[in-house]
């Protein structure tokens, strides 16, 4: 039984907002996105929150937000690749949440945060080797809180929300 929200963590471009999508619709549960939530309160996009108030603004926003979030019904949520950076996330989330890291090879996240440019911390000469430098910095952050991990590079994002619910099953049927 699931009693607890589902946290889709890991990096921009792993799938986070598409599989969670689906994985609520299969599990039959709410969904919220952290980045949409945060979006809506401001009332402004991420590229102006981080132009205006930068980075350390966003991730105040952020852990707001997972605050609400953590103490709100029992839903799927869809992270953004940054919250594991603050230590206070990462105790929230393992205290309030199941998580779920969704992974993918640096070549798989290029190709699927190439087609927009809503993603600032992407918006550099070199797109391939921030990519890299944020995955190896994120990667143990993401194995910390994660109760699953989860390759998303050779599966559809509907394969990738089946392959979720069903380990998710499997780890649930002793609670
Ligand atoms: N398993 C997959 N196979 C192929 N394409 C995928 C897969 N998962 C996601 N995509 C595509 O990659 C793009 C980015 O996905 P998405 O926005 O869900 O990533 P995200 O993890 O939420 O990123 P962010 O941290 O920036 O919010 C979308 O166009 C989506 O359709
Ligand atoms: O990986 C990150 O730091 C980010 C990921 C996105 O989900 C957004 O939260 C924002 O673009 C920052
Ligand atoms: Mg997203």
């Amino acid at each position: 039984m699931i009693n607890r929200s589902i946290f889709l963590v890991g990096p921009m471009g792993a799938g986070k907002s598409t599989i969670g999508k689906l994985l609520a619709a299969e599990l039959q549960l709410p969904f919220a996105d952290s980045d949409k939530v945060l979006e809506e309160r401001t009332g402004a996009d991420i590229p102006w929150i981080f132009d205006v108030e930068g980075e350390a603004g966003f991730r105040r926003r952020e852990s707001e937000v997972l605050k609400d979030l953590c103490s709100g019904p029992v839903q799927v949520i869809a992270t953004g690749g940054g919250i594991v950076l603050l230590e206070e996330n990462r105790q929230q989330l393992k205290k309030h949440g199941l998580v779920v890291y969704l992974q993918a090879s640096s070549e798989q996240l290029l190709e699927r945060t190439s087609k927009n440019t809503n993603r600032p911390l992407l918006q550099v000469a070199d797109p391939r080797a921030r990519i890299i430098e944020l995955l190896e910095e994120r990667d143990p952050l993401y194995r910390e809180v994660a109760d699953i991990v989860c390759d998303t590079d050779h599966c559809t994002p509907k394969q990738a929300a089946l392959m979720v619910a069903e380990r998710l099953a499997r780890d649930t049927s002793a609670d």
